[in-house]
């Protein structure tokens, strides 16, 4: 792969504000007071207080009211993430205070439809409606005349690249689909710059996370940079990151799994890898044993990892599979892991250092630790590899209680535990730091996307 152009991130820095709510009064004030107030009040936000503080009132004021602010400039990026089990539109605000100063991410409007786009394989139109629809939301998030200016991409992950190998999905997915989401965007006030609509490496999906969440977490510009792994564990593929510490790990790592480039007047070689065929959905085929079989239709596929008497059927991309319980033979832990672990065993490259880093986990880890409740749904937290293990045990050796939400949970956990210990090859106590968004802001690779983005057009400056 190529490397990220040079400073493709350079000139972005960060301050999120997250102006506190304004209190209004119970009663109304006369129409002269109000005035009065709100200008004597914008006046010492604008002269005092604007640069060094945030007060209740400031959500009151648009940021470009002050004069001291007449030259700011405001800048939007729009980013979809096309991903196997949903769509998402990330819409993201820069403001540039003055040009020498570097420009701030200020915000992000999120959204998320389900399912992907790869459940529309023989409605490609429905399909891109959906992505119209998320489209309208830019539309009150931009005001108008930055319609123009502020481009707008889809980039569909490697997981919908897996699903469009079945069936009639390859013609639809690599023709109809991107024509007529093309289409959607071309129609739309929006810049629509080349290549608006396509498919994403997966090892750019790894470091573009990466660079989100360093950013974020401020670790990419000042003194005393710590940068952080990232592990991400989509639908269809699953993504590892980190910038390796120790030079034998550079030594002892295959050519295709490092990727060099400059940020921040520094250069940063990563291990990353994504790997197609891990992620959490596609695993439950491999572990069901579906990816082998040509024609599913009408075969029962059964797993000691599912609830005994369960028969039901499950629709992904755009297949419908059969799947239940182990009637006759064992349910539970144990025969579980023997199971799943043959999904991953000596598949994976395992890289000796990480087993004494930390990482920064989301996507399926975070929602699975949240679904039983190891962590706080909208806070997240920090949990152990075991803690994965032991919850796994919980639920499949009592499969009864805990897999009404959904038959998978046991098998899910399970996966989890073992592309962690058998596939990357983490310890038991290696650190996850779950993680959905910082400083309200997604942790995805759409961030990452955007400031590549925006430097390609030359929009920052
Ligand atoms: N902005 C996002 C995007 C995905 N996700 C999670 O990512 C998982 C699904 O991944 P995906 O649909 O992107 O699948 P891939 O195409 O990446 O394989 C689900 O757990 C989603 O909730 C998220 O939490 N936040
Ligand atoms: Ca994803």
């Amino acid at each position: 792969m190529t490397p990220l152009p040079s400073g493709a991130t350079a000139a972005l820095g960060m301050l999120i504000h997250t102006p506190a709510v304004p209190r209004f009064p119970c009663r109304m004030a006369p129409i002269w007071l109000i005035g009065f107030l709100v200008l004597a009040l914008s006046s010492i936000y604008c002269t005092v207080l604007h640069p060094k503080q945030e007060m209740w009132f400031q959500g009151l004021f648009p940021s470009n009211m002050c004069p001291a602010n007449a030259s700011a400039y405001t800048f939007y990026g729009i980013m979809f993430d096309a991903g196997s089990t949903g769509t998402r539109i990330h819409i993201y605000t820069f403001v540039q205070k003055n040009p020498e100063q570097l420009p701030e991410l200020e915000g992000e409007i999120f959204e998320s439809v389900k399912p992907g786009l790869s459940a529309y394989a023989s409605e490609p139109k429905k399909g891109a409606e959906t992505v119209r629809i998320l489209l309208e939301m830019a539309k009150e998030a931009v005001p108008p005349s930055h319609w123009k200016k502020t481009p707008v991409v889809l980039k569909a992950t490697a997981g919908l690249r897996l699903l469009s190998e079945q069936k009639a999905q390859a013609l639809l997915l690599q023709g109809m689909i991107p024509r007529i989401v093309r289409e959607v965007f071309e129609k739309s006030p929006f810049l629509v710059p080349d290549n608006s609509v396509g498919i994403m490496d997966g090892c750019y999906e790894g470091i573009l996370a990466w660079i989100t969440v360093n950013f974020l977490t401020g670790q990419l510009y000042g003194q005393n940079q710590q940068t952080v792994g990232t592990l991400d564990l989509g639908g269809a593929s699953t993504q590892i990151t980190f910038l390796p510490r120790f030079e034998e790990t550079l030594e002892q790592t295959p050519v295709d799994f490092l990727s060099s480039f400059e940020m921040f007047n520094s250069t940063y070689k990563l291990y990353t890898h994504s790997y197609l065929g891990f992620g959490l959905k596609a695993a439950r085929l491999a572990t069901l044993g579906a990816l082998e079989i040509k024609a599913v239709d009408g075969q029962m596929l059964r797993s000691s990892c599912l609830p005994k008497q369960l028969e039901a059927e499950w629709h992904f991309g755009g297949v419908k599979y059969q799947y239940g319980g182990n009637r006759e033979g064992e349910t539970g832990f144990e025969p579980c892991y023997a199971e799943v672990v043959k999904v991953v065993q000596g598949k994976l490259h395992q890289p000796d250092e990480i087993r004494r880093s930390s990482f920064y986990a989301f996507s399926y880890y975070y929602d699975r630790a949240a679904d039983t409740n190891m962590i706080d749904y909208e806070k997240g937290g920090v949990l152990e590899v075991r803690d994965f293990e032991r919850k796994a045990k919980e639920v499949c050796d009592n499969m009864d209680m805990y897999t009404s939400a959904s038959p998978f949970l046991c098998m899910d956990l399970t996966y989890i535990t073992a592309l962690l210990k058998e596939g990357f090859g983490f310890g038991d106590n290696t650190l996850l730091q779950l993680t959905k968004k910082v400083n309200n802001i997604e942790t995805s690779w759409a961030l990452g996307a955007t400031f590549h983005l925006l430097q390609s057009l030359g929009l920052t400056h």
